[in-house]
């Protein structure tokens, strides 16, 4: 009977509730177990073919947070996939909008006040020319929708990428059961890679 409580609650979960509680479970992770999850991902990551994509874009993670460490899958993925070009993005968060610049050999990066390496300024890349966008995010579901931190801002900027660009969410936690709250402003991800498993949603 508990059992079967816990599973209707978890249904009636939302991206409020979701957003709180993996906030805290991943501030939570102790480092050799955040540690060891990054290390997975990356294994997982590896697996990647990225041969199809000239522009892809990265958010670099945000340390104080938890955040995936995206350094590590560029390092790999620079030696791997040399013909890739990387798009990082500088956030204005009273407006919600990101812009996106070319990360070159000699682009200047800067923590902004919410701790994410940022471009000071560069060559501006347009969301229709990135081919594949890895997303971060707290949690997602068995949907591919996924929760942020809340301002919908890689909502927005995915409704201005092609809809033949890829999308790949990166995650330390497996899925949650069901987000209750999606709604059309929502773009369902491609593809999530947790340490354990890489969830494919739809086929392009
Ligand atoms: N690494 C990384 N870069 C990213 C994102 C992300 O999730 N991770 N974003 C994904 O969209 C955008 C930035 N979104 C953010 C939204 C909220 C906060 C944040 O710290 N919010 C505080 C309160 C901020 C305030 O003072 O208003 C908080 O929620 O406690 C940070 C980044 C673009 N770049
Ligand atoms: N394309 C859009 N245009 C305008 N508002 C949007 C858009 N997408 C989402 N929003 C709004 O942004 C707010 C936050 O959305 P949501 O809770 O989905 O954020 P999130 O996906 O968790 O955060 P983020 O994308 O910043 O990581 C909501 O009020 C939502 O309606």
């Amino acid at each position: 009977m508990f059992a079967d409580n816990n599973i209707f609650l978890t249904y009636l979960l939302t991206k409020k509730d979701i957003r709180k509680q993996y906030l805290e479970k991943r501030l939570n992770l102790p480092d050799d177990l955040s540690t060891t999850l990054n290390r997975q991902l990356l294994e997982k990551c590896r697996q990647l073919d990225l041969s199809s994509f000239t522009l892809v874009h990265i958010f670099l993670p945000i340390t104080e947070k938890k955040e995936v460490d995206t350094y590590a899958l560029v390092d790999w993925a620079r030696i791997a996939w040399p013909d890739v070009q990387w798009v990082l993005s500088k956030s204005d968060l009273s407006t919600g909008l990101m812009l996106h610049y070319l990360w070159e050999p000699d682009t200047l990066l800067v923590n902004n006040k919410y701790g994410i390496p940022e471009p000071e300024s560069g060559t501006l890349i347009p969301p229709a020319m990135l081919d594949l966008v890895f997303v971060p995010l707290l949690a997602f579901d068995h949907k591919g929708h996924r929760v942020g931190y809340g301002k919908g801002m890689y909502d927005r900027f995915l409704q201005e990428c092609r809809p033949d660009a890829t999308t790949i969410g990166l995650s330390l936690f497996d899925p949650v059961d069901s987000i209750t709250d999606t709604d059309s402003l929502d773009v369902p991800l491609d593809m999530v890679i947790t340490p354990g498993l890489i969830y494919q949603f739809k086929k392009k």
